[in-house]
C-alpha cells in the first residue's frame, strides 16, 4: 500500500491518494473521523486548533461502506482557509490589499524548515516553505493511518500510544494492557498514564507558555495481535523495524526513535537485554520484550513498542536570534501564533504512521487483494506457528 499527500496549511484543503487497501474492508468517514478528533485534543496546542473541526470526506474507493479495492481518495478541508484567500492567492486582490497581503516572510525561523526550504527551492517568501513543511500534513497521515489501523482491527491487531515524558517531567507508569492505555489516556490532556505526572507536565506547558518558550517530549506507540514473522531480515528494505523508524523521523519535529529498551541496551549486558524464549501450548513466547516486538527486522509476536523523541516547538514567542535574508540584519524573531506544546498530538500522528508501515507489511505479506484471503491466510499463520 501507498499513500500520496497534498495540500498547504492554509490553502482550501488537505488531500490523500491511498492505493493498495484490499477489497472488502468495512470503511466508514467515522472510522476516521474518530482519529482525526483525537489528533486535535492534545493540551498546549494554539489557536488554530479551536477554528479547525477536522472531518474527512470519503470521494473514492469506498461503496456501501466497504473497500473496492481502488484507490481512495480523502479530503479535509481547511477551516482557515476562509481568513487566508488572498494571503493564499485564491481570491482577486485590489492593489493597495496586495501590497499588504503579498508581503513577504523574510526573517527564517531556527528549528524550523523556513531557511533550508527558501535556499534549495529558491522562494524569497518562506510563507512559500512553510505552508507545505507545516505539521497540518500529519491531519492527512492520520487520515490514512486510521485506515490502516481499521485493516490492523479487522485482523485483531490494536494499536494505542501514550505521552511518557513532556518538558522533563517523567510519567512513572508504564504500559500494562492496551485497553488501559486507550481508556486513560483519553481521558488525559496530555495522554499520560500517570495522572500526577500528568498534572504536572500541564504545568510544564503553561510554565513553558508564559514564558513565550516550547517544549518537548517523548511518546510511547504499542502494538498489540501481531503475529510471529512479518518483516524480513533478507534485505534491509525488509526490515520492518527499520522502516517503523523511518515513519517516525518522518514526523514533524522528530528527533529520535527507540524500540524495546532502545538506548538502554547500550548499558546492559546481553545476559540482561536478550528476552529468553519459552514454550506452552500456545507456541513460544518470551519471558521479557526487551526487544519491543522485533528480532532480525521481523515481529516476534511480542508486542510492538516503539518510542519517539519530539523537539520543542521552532516558533517562539521569546525571540531566539535569526538574520532577515532581504536586509541580512540580525532581528528578535517576530511573534506568530503557535503551539506551545503538540507531543500529545503527536502521539496519535505516531500511532497512525505505526499502523500504516504494519498493516502495508501484513497486507503485502498475506494476499494484498482481499480482507477475507487475507485474515484466512493470517489465521493460518497464527495456527502454523502456534504448531511450529
Ligand atoms: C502535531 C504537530 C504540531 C506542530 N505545531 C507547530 C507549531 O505550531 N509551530 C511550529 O513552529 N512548529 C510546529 N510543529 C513542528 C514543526 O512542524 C517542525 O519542527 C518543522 O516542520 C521542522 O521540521 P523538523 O523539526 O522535523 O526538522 C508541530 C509538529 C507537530 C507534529
Ligand atoms: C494546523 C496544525 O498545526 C500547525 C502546525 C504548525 C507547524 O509549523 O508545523 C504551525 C501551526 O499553524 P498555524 O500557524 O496555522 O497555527 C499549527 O497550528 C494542525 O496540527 O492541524
Amino acid at each position: 500500500m501507498r499513500y500520496l499527500t497534498a495540500g498547504e496549511s492554509h490553502g482550501p484543503q488537505l488531500t490523500t491518494i491511498i492505493e493498495g487497501v484490499p477489497a472488502g474492508l468495512p470503511l466508514l468517514a467515522s472510522d476516521i473521523n474518530e482519529e482525526l478528533a483525537r489528533r486535535q485534543k492534545g493540551y498546549g496546542r494554539g489557536r488554530r486548533m479551536q477554528i479547525e473541526k477536522d472531518q474527512a470526506e470519503i470521494l473514492s474507493g469506498v461503496r456501501h461502506g466497504y473497500t473496492l479495492g481502488g484507490p481512495i481518495a480523502l479530503v479535509v478541508e481547511n477551516n482557515d482557509f476562509k481568513h487566508w484567500t488572498k494571503i493564499m492567492g485564491a481570491a482577486p486582490i485590489t492593489e493597495e490589499e496586495a501590497k499588504e497581503v503579498k508581503r513577504q516572510i523574510t526573517r527564517p525561523r531556527p528549528g524550523h524548515a523556513d531557511l533550508n526550504g527558501a535556499i534549495k527551492y529558491g522562494h524569497r517568501d518562506m510563507r512559500n516553505v512553510l505552508e507545505r513543511s507545516s505539521a497540518r500534513e500529519t491531519t492527512v497521515r492520520v487520515a490514512a493511518g486510521a485506515v490502516a489501523k481499521r485493516i490492523l482491527k479487522e485482523l485483531g491487531i490494536q494499536v494505542a500510544s501514550h505521552v511518557i515524558e513532556i518538558g522533563g517531567v517523567k510519567s512513572s507508569r508504564t504500559y500494562t494492557s492496551i485497553e488501559e492505555v486507550q481508556r486513560i489516556t483519553e481521558e488525559s490532556p496530555v495522554r499520560c498514564l500517570d495522572a500526577e505526572a500528568g498534572t504536572r507536565m500541564m504545568q510544564a506547558i503553561d510554565d513553558a507558555k508564559a514564558n513565550g518558550d516550547s517544549i518537548g517530549g517523548i511518546v510511547e506507540v504499542i502494538v498489540e495481535g501481531v503475529p510471529v514473522g512479518v518483516g524480513s531480515y533478507t534485505h534491509y528494505d525488509h526490515k520492518l523495524d527499520a522502516k517503523l523508524a523511518a515513519a517516525m523521523m518522518s514526523i514533524n519535529a522528530f528527533k529520535g526513535v527507540e524500540i524495546g529498551i532502545g538506548f538502554e541496551a547500550a548499558r546492559r549486558p546481553g545476559s540482561q537485554v536478550h528476552d529468553e524464549i519459552i514454550w506452552n501450548e500456545n507456541g513460544y513466547g518470551r519471558s521479557t520484550n526487551n526487544a519491543g516486538g522485533f528480532e532480525g527486522g521481523m515481529t516476534t509476536g511480542m508486542p510492538i513498542v516503539v518510542r519517539g523523541v519530539m523537539k520543542p516547538i521552532p516558533t517562539l514567542y521569546k525571540p531566539l536570534r535569526s538574520v532577515d535574508i532581504e536586509t541580512k540584519e540580525a532581528f528578535q524573531a517576530s511573534i506568530e501564533r503557535s503551539d506551545s506544546c503538540a507531543v500529545p498530538a503527536a502521539s496519535v500522528v505516531a500511532e497512525a504512521v505505526v499502523a500504516w508501515e504494519l498493516a502495508t507489511a501484513i497486507v503485502e505479506q498475506f494476499g494484498r487483494d482481499r480482507m477475507d484471503l487475507i485474515k484466512e491466510n493470517l489465521d493460518k499463520h497464527r495456527e502454523y506457528a502456534r504448531e511450529f
